[in-house]
């Protein structure tokens, strides 16, 4: 049996332009795991309003991180492929002395390369075990549950189906948690401990929650995991929810709507975190550490430093490693 892993994230438009975002958008916003609206509601706003409006404003945005990560940090295209490619490239030499027989590769839900795609093209070259990892710590419907509706398509188009399995959430992980205190404490030790540390996961709409995604609960655990590794005190912390989209109520409290409350009670300074994205992209270098900056300082906050995603660092890699080797384990056993 020969096995590849095959990391996972969102996607990203093929270039910072108009179109190339609005085909990005298309793909993902017709999702129903992402848009629950019923479609006869929701198609008509998507290609009415969303499609025609949304793309002019965004391009602009992804324009200014292509080929720059956080503070010009070196990148080649979009953040997010970028690094999604590099700790697949990175994991395949962790992994190279101890799971030489294991390959890894890379997919995006949305835009390329596909999942489908990577698996046919390895089940050519003889690899008939998977082991698809979504690099989302938190599990949700709207991320990790369309990527199991991507392996559910690859079964049904297969008579002989491949062994593929998920990884369904890592965010209990003692060496995610870790690596996420390492990097608030190497942070620290370059610019010093600020009053608060904000804890701003990407949100989802608070209906979902209500109808039994699991997301929220994890954000929470985790949230309270790494305060506790920390050694934060209830008041040194808080946990936030950002990228609103649309009208309906998401997961509350907001990031931007936080920030400035605090901004107008003179907060000194705030650290801010994300700990539900694996690699920097759109919505942590433009969203957060541009725009929220913003909000905090121009409602009268003091200094606002942003703690990068866990990246390529080492014991993001080890971790991601040190799960493969979990659920992957040498010594095989003589059934699947
Ligand atoms: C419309 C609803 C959305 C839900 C639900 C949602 C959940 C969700 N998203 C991420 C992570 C990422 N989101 C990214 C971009 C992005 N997300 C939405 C909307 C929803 N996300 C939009 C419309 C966009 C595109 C940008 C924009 O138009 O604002 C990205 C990629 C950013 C990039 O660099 O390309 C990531 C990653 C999570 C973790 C999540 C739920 C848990
Ligand atoms: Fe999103
Ligand atoms: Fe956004």
């Amino acid at each position: 049996m020969s096995t590849a892993v095959i990391l996972m994230n969102l996607g990203t438009p093929a270039e910072p332009t108009a179109p190339a975002v609005r085909k990005f958008l298309r793909d993902f916003l017709s999702d129903p795991r992402v848009v629950e609206i019923p479609r006869l509601v929701w198609l008509p706003i998507l290609h009415g309003i969303i499609l025609p409006l949304r793309p002019r404003k965004i391009a602009p945005a992804y324009a200014e991180i292509w080929n720059s990560g956080l503070d010009g940090a070196p990148v080649e295209g979009a953040p997010l492929l970028y690094y999604t490619r590099r700790q697949a490239e990175l994991l395949q030499e962790s992994l190279a002395e101890k799971r030489p027989d294991i390959r890894v590769d890379y997919a995006m839900t949305y835009g390329a390369p596909q999942l489908e795609d990577v698996v046919e093209r390895l089940q050519r070259e003889g690899f008939d075990s998977f082991m698809v990892f979504p690099l989302y710590p938190q599990y949700s419907a709207t991320t990790t549950g369309s990527i199991y509706d991507q392996v559910a398509r690859i079964y049904r188009s297969n008579r002989n189906i491949p062994n593929i399995s998920v990884v369904h959430n890592y965010y209990q992980h003692p060496l995610y948690v870790k690596a996420l205190a390492n990097s608030v404490r190497e942070h620290r030790q370059k610019h010093g401990v600020a009053d608060k540390l904000l804890l701003s996961f990407h949100g989802i709409p608070k209906a979902n929650v209500d109808k039994g995604d699991p997301y929220y609960q994890q954000c929470r655990e985790t949230a309270e995991h790494l305060a506790a590794e920390l050694g934060l005190e209830e008041d040194q912390w808080q946990l936030c929810f950002q990228s609103r989209f649309g009208k309906a109520e998401w997961l509350q409290p907001y990031t931007d709507k936080t920030l400035i409350e605090w901004g107008k009670k003179g907060v000194g300074s705030v650290d801010v975190i994300c700990p539900a994205f694996a690699a920097d992209c759109l919505e942590t270098i433009e969203e957060i550490a541009e725009e929220n900056r913003a909000n905090f300082i121009e409602a009268g906050g003091g200094e606002y430093r942003y703690i990068p995603t866990l990246n390529l660092r080492q014991d993001h890699i080890e971790m991601l490693a040190e799960i493969v080797e979990e659920k992957l384990p040498a010594a095989r056993k003589h059934t699947g």
